[in-house]
């Protein structure tokens, strides 16, 4: 999968997340995320569903806990055949390593290859103030993402979530083979929402970003199938490589 797409399926139920993909061609297989809106309405059940329909699935259910309840959940979403999985760097060194051993324990019970690890470093919702000031986190926000993905490397990760803005110095502070997966992406029309950090699909694939999260402005478009095509045309013609 080379810089996938990822739809979020941000749905309340798993009726209207399949009635959404329905939309699509049937032969059109997606890359989509599957959240804790929609994985605590219908738990293991709708993964199955979306992958018996073909689509690659990320887990994305960023756990934060003690090690040893973090490796436990892996484990469990190890099995299920997800293709990438979430943790918060927040939580350290200690745990995330134990996310990976986890996750690897729980591929390997049910014979699968393991999902990629990606750690959440700041999220796009975050800006310079809720950083400096609820979360007492001296610096740059970009400062911060960056000391994220050095800890997530370090702790065998594959890649960070972060916004398309740190993508750059990312790459630059751990290599380029290491995942930065970019939500907070709008295209230049449409609202930021609760997003504070955002780039358009053309400056994220020009600053190397290895993958989009996209949510509202496909799924609550108009036309999704359309609004994931304009944003799929975008995204490939700006890739460089
Ligand atoms: O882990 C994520 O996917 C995530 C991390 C982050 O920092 N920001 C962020 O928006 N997300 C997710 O990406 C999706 C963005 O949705 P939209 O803002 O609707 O495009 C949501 O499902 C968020 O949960």
């Amino acid at each position: 999968m080379k810089r996938p797409i990822f739809i979020a399926l941000d749905f309340p139920t798993g009726q209207a997340a399949l009635a959404f993909l329905d939309q699509f061609p049937s032969d059109q297989q997606l890359a989509v995320k599957i959240g804790m809106e929609l994985f605590y309405a219908e738990g293991p059940a709708i993964v199955k569903a979306v992958q018996a329909r073909g689509h690659a699935v990320f887990l994305d259910l960023k756990l934060h806990d003690i090690p040893n309840t973090v490796a436990s959940a892996m484990r469990v979403i190890g099995r299920l055949g997800v293709r990438y999985t979430t943790v918060h760097a927040a939580g350290g060194h200690v745990m995330l390593a134990a996310a990976k051993r986890g996750l690897l324990a729980g591929a390997n019970d049910a014979g699968l290859p393991a999902p990629k690890l990606l750690a959440i470093t700041q999220l796009t919702s975050t800006n310079q103030t809720i950083l400096n000031t609820d979360q007492q986190i001296a610096g740059t926000v970009q400062a911060s993402v960056v000391h994220y993905a050095q800890l997530a490397q370090a702790s065998d990760c594959d890649g960070v979530i972060c916004s398309a803005q740190e993508v750059a110095a990312i790459h630059q502070a751990v290599g380029t083979d290491f995942l930065g997966i970019t939500p907070g992406i709008r295209p230049a029309s449409a609202a930021a929402d609760d997003q504070q950090r955002v780039m358009t699909p053309t400056a994220a694939a020009k600053v190397g970003s290895n993958g989009l999260v996209i949510g509202r402005p496909i799924t609550q478009a108009s036309d999704p199938v359309q609004a994931y095509q304009q944003i799929l045309t975008e995204w490939s013609a700006a890739q460089h490589d």
